[in-house]
């Protein structure tokens, strides 16, 4: 509806009485003078003539001339008195933009009903561990309860406990649910830890603060004796199926991810040289440049936001960054470095945050370096001459330029995370582009299951109306009436056989029979009974009615304060 006239928001939402003018003329003394502005209406404005509508706690005024010309202008556009399934928009169909096959696997044109077989595959996967649970035999003692969290499933295979060279302590990963919200987190252990102080508290409210999409969010923090020692628990969100940079690009052999690492491969000649440049061309066997800038634009991202509020990552570590998906990138664990530093009585610590941001730069030079060489050898100072030759003869010199920026030190200047920007350039927009085009397919295949689910309630109230045993001590009522159409109406869409009597199953005859049923639609619709006695003619909209009726009859009987009989 377009409203004119002069719009007061009401916070309160709460404006159905608003009668200015009686109310200041019962005021006792003068009436106070309220300023006008040009914005503000003036109450000799609200004259009697002037209407006034509250619409979601905004009043609007209009006058009569106002409101008749609306009621009588014709809608320039009516909408459709039903809701169905829409043809995919063409900027979703397939075979638009080559970006968006990567993003999604395979990338096969959502077809039909659902969403696709890959996006509901990779949910259903997550759901799924998200549900895992530990064999007790495995785990025996894994304690039951930790805090606020139960449920605890060790995300590491059972085996001796070894230290985390990067924390250089010995650490466990735990997925756990909180029993008070029911969400799925991370419990970070440290084992054998026991608070000296009270200095990290203030570091990790810090970190508490920080949310990116590419920063695993640390959420909480306590100390606890449940698993039979003096343990700090670090939580943090749980990402469910990721795996680490480490095991995605360096872990496995050549042949499982799809990149040679030029310093193991036994079929590469060494040192580097002209003809292990050739294999190494002919195998194609490094990361598309494509997916580094990817990354590097994720991890620039979260460690601009991580420095500029005052704190320092220190863990761009191939095995502390969670990739998810095709290429999405999560910084975890960050934090725990801090937490041990603090315990040991470092009170250094914010002031060495300049120190340690300087260090994450060459941290993520390093990981670039890695990645762009497919293997962890590659940072190693006796190979970083062949590593850098590597990037110059396989990638753009812009690669080069930011790596070689990030490692080099630059005459004692202090660098800048933000320095990373404007190398990174266009490849931003390519980025934001390939960002919507995934808005857009998800945007679609969630329209899918919108109709789904409004199909899955219909169907619910359907169900639950034929061939109940009785209502209201009236056992013959899923039989009779209104709910006798409906069930022969079900036999229609769900027991509907063929000529040969075999099974008609297609569900588009389903799909459209609960859309026009829905819809009210005025289309005929021929329904037998079982006996092949009966044939009743009747429309969609008479249907629906009865389906209303029937369940409005169902829902007050479900209200009803005394039970039948009583
Ligand atoms: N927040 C999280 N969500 C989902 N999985 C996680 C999360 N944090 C860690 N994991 C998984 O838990 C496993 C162990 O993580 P961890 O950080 O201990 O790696 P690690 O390789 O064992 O490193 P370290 O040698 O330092 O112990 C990894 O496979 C990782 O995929």
């Amino acid at each position: 509806m377009n409203r004119r006239g002069a719009e007061t928001a009401d916070p309160s939402g709460d404006l159905a009485s608003l009668n200015l003018e009686p109310a200041l003329s019962r005021a006792s003394g003068p009436a106070p003078s309220l300023p006008h502005s040009a914005s503000t209406p003036s109450f000799a404005s609200f004259n009697p003539a002037r209407a006034c509508e509250h619409v979601g706690g905004t009043t609007y005024y209009f006058t009569a001339e106002e409101a008749a010309a609306q009621k009588s202008a014709e809608p320039p556009t009516v909408p459709a008195p039903f809701t169905a399934y829409v043809t995919p928009p063409p900027q979703v169909a397939p075979g638009r933009g080559a970006g968006s096959a990567s993003l999604l696997g395979a990338a096969r044109a959502p077809a039909g009903f659902f969403a696709s077989d890959e996006l509901r595959e990779q949910i259903l996967k997550q759901q799924s561990l998200m549900l895992v649970h530990p064999n007790p035999q495995a785990y025996p003692e894994l304690p039951t309860e930790v805090d606020s969290y139960h449920e605890l499933c060790p995300l590491e295979p059972p085996g001796p406990l070894q230290k985390s060279a990067l924390f250089n302590c010995v650490t466990s990963v735990y997925k756990a649910t909180n029993v008070k919200t029911g969400q799925c987190c991370c419990l970070r252990r440290i084992h054998g830890m026991r608070l000296a102080n009270t200095n990290s508290l203030q570091t990790v409210a810090q970190w508490r603060k920080l949310s990116h999409t590419s920063l695993v969010a640390l959420r909480e923090f306590f100390t606890t004796k449940a698993f039979g020692d003096n343990s700090v628990v670090m939580v943090y969100d749980y990402y469910p199926g990721a795996e680490t940079l480490m095991a995605r690009h360096f872990s496995q052999p050549p042949q499982l991810n799809g990149f040679a690492d030029p310093f193991q491969d036994p079929s590469i000649p060494r040192p580097y040289s002209a003809q292990k440049n050739a294999v190494l061309r002919q195998k194609n066997a490094l990361m598309p440049e494509a997916l580094i800038w990817g990354y590097i634009i994720q991890l620039s991202g979260v460690l601009r936001q991580i420095h500029a509020a005052g704190l320092a990552c220190r863990v761009l570590d191939p095995t502390k960054i969670l990739v998810t998906g095709q290429d999405r990138l999560h910084v975890n664990a960050c934090g725990v470095l801090d937490v041990l530093l603090a315990d040991s009585g470092n009170t250094n610590s914010m002031m060495m945050v300049q120190h340690y941001q300087q260090e994450d730069l060459v941290g993520l030079g390093k990981l670039l370096l890695a990645l762009s060489c497919n293997s962890v050898l590659a940072v190693q100072p006796d190979n970083f001459n062949t590593s850098i030759s590597i990037v110059e003869r396989h990638y753009s010199a812009d690669l080069k330029a930011v790596i070689m920026n990030l490692l080099v030190p630059n005459g004692g200047r202090q660098r800048s995370i933000n320095d990373v920007m404007p190398m990174v350039g266009a490849r931003f927009y390519q980025q934001l582009d390939a960002s919507h085009r995934l808005c857009d397919r998800l945007e679609d295949e969630l329209g899918r299951e919108v109709q789904n689910g409004r199909l899955f309630r219909l169907l619910a109230k359907l169900s639950a109306i034929t061939e109940r045993p009785e209502l209201n001590l009236d056992g013959a009522w899923a039989e009779t009436g209104d709910r006798y159409m409906l069930k022969l109406f079900r036999d229609y869409v769900f027991h509907a056989v063929t000529e040969e009597g075999r099974p008609f199953l297609d569900m588009a005859h389903v799909v459209q029979c609960l859309n026009k049923l829905d819809a009210g639609s005025s289309d005929k619709v021929c329904l037998m009974s079982r006996d092949l006695q009966n044939v009743l003619v009747t429309t969609f909209s008479e249907l629906k009615q009865c389906f209303e009726r029937s369940f409005r009859e169902l829902f007050e009987a479900s209200l009803a304060k005394d039970p039948p009989g009583a």
